[in-house]
């Protein structure tokens, strides 16, 4: 009965799946994101470490996947939920961030059988602090979601395991301390790794097995496979204190698939405006780096902003490569020192009174990188100044998913009181989440679509087979645990 609900049958209204998610995330606290006034207001940390608690109980392998400290993980599975019940009426814009999540849990040993484990704990969580108010429909509505999910993930980590391995090792070859915080490592994979100017990938290091932070690779595809990566080490940030203060040419990293969407489009002949905050450099550089080998006619112009004039570490070979390439113009910016002789202001400020020069800022493609804090307070600048959210692309991550709701062009940007990542801000980008850009959002699709996508596709195994065979949510939890 369940399966057929998510299939489109008249058991459950397919339309029904969406408010039904968002009604019975609503239960357990999850329409405040993570913290509020509200009675609710510690449900979701409850509810998650409940989670984990069953999984392990259940399976206590899996315990071995994951990192001593267990505060950014649950943060992390937090927003991945909050980002499907926000999109639960447009299921088929997650489709290429969750076939990302399949690749990238391939790095941590996730199995098909793991998924079954994860099912049964989480709808378990949930209907344990819903209470009496969870309905039968919530388990069809839940159990619909959750088979696009998983299917969707391990249909990708399949198919990927065709193709890539499910991490790679990489030597550290070069290490260069630029200021005390702020280091630039160049990494040497163990075999080829395939990416794309703009996008990010994760990292584990020898001193803290099991954590995995995202960093963006801050140059494009080399010949000589080589990667950089920019890394200010944040107080009690246990990875990039590491790679800053603790790492010396030779040591061995592992990184994971490469991930994210703000690439630059070669088919647009728009100009482009790129705004950079501290090391949000990282995939901006990557991106100029590529177009140096194609580009002649594109303007660029690089806001590149710091705190202080000595945090401005890459900035003599910006100017280098403004100097060999015509079309780049580097404007740098200093924000906490009032005697700084050169530009200054926070990055959004400083963007807008160049606009008053460049009227045509509207008609630029604009990338945006750095902290949340700066990309939305830039992205609100940006809508003063008449700029259309579809010609802004950033690069998100964690926090930034709150950020965003289906609707128009690359996003909507939502109220300052949307969820951020509490905890790993700083740290690259949180894991397990990916980026929020990319090209806008469908309104085509839904859970009975997407269902029946799968089974058109030859959708298999997993939850989805199993469940099926129960004829309800119950049955079935009773047919796996007995
Ligand atoms: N390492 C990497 O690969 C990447 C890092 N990031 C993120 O970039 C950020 C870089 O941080 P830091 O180097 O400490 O830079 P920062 O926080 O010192 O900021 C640099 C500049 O950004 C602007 N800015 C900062 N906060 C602002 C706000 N609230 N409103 C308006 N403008 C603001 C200011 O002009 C400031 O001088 C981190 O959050 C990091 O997670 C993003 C992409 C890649």
């Amino acid at each position: 009965m369940v399966r057929q609900a998510a299939m489109g049958s008249t058991d459950l209204d397919p339309a029904r799946v969406p408010a039904l998610i968002r009604e019975s995330f609503a239960l357990v606290g999850g329409e405040s994101g993570s913290s509020g006034n509200s009675d609710n207001s510690d449900k979701p940390d409850k509810i998650v470490s409940y989670f984990y608690a069953l999984v392990f109980t259940e399976c206590p392998a899996l315990r071995d996947m994951f990192p001593p400290m267990m505060d950014a993980q649950r943060d992390r599975l937090f927003q991945a939920l909050v980002r499907i019940v926000g999109q639960a009426e447009h299921p088929d814009s997650l489709v290429a961030y969750l076939r990302e999540l399949g690749r990238d849990h391939r790095k941590y040993g996730a199995q098909p059988e793991h998924y079954d484990v994860v099912w049964r704990c989480l709808i378990s969580a949930l209907k344990h602090y819903a209470g009496a108010a969870w309905t039968p429909d919530m388990d069809a509505a839940w159990l619909a979601a959750y088979q696009l999910i998983a299917g969707t993930m391990m249909e990708a980590a399949e198919q990927d395991a065709q193709l890539a391995p499910a991490w790679w090792t990489a030597r550290v070859v070069r290490h260069e301390l630029r200021t005390p915080d702020i280091a630039v490592l160049t990494l040497q994979p163990d075999s080829p790794y395939e990416f794309r100017a703009g996008q990010y990938l994760s990292l584990e290091t020898q001193r803290w097995p099991r954590v995995w932070r995202h960093f963006s690779i801050a140059n494009a595809p080399r010949s000589d496979n080589t990667l950089t990566l920019h890394v200010r080490a944040i107080p009690a940030g246990w990875v990039s204190t590491a790679l800053v203060n603790h790492t010396r040419v030779g040591d061995v990293v592992r990184l994971g698939p490469p991930s994210g969407t703000m690439l630059c489009t070669t088919t647009s002949m728009r100009d482009l405006l790129c705004i950079a905050g501290g090391t949000g450099l990282a995939p901006i550089k990557a991106m100029v780096e590529d177009m140096a080998k194609w580009n002649t006619t594109r303007q660029v112009r690089l806001f590149y902003g710091a705190r202080h004039d000595d945090e401005l570490y890459d900035l003599a070979a910006l100017e280098h490569l403004a100097y060999r390439r015509r079309w780049l113009s580097v404007v740098s910016a200093v924000s906490h020192d009032p005697h700084f002789p050169g530009e200054r202001g926070m990055l959004p400020d400083v963007v807008a009174r160049h606009g008053e020069f460049f009227e045509h800022w509207a008609g630029h493609d604009v990338y945006v990188s750095g902290s949340v804090a700066m990309v939305r307070a830039t992205i609100a600048r940006l809508q003063e100044l008449n700029i259309p959210l579809a010609s802004i692309r950033f690069d998100a991550y964690g926090g930034m998913d709150g950020l965003w709701q289906p609707g128009a062009g690359q996003g909507v940007p939502m109220p300052p009181s949307a969820p951020a990542g509490p905890g790993t801000a700083g740290e690259g980008r949180t894991e397990g989440v990916g980026h929020a850009n990319g090209a806008g959002v469908s309104t085509a699709g839904s859970w009975a679509a997407q269902g029946a996508w799968r089974r058109d596709n030859g959708w298999r195994a997993g939850v989805a087979g199993q469940v099926g065979a129960a004829r309800t949510l119950d049955e079935w939890l009773v047919s796996q645990t007995s």
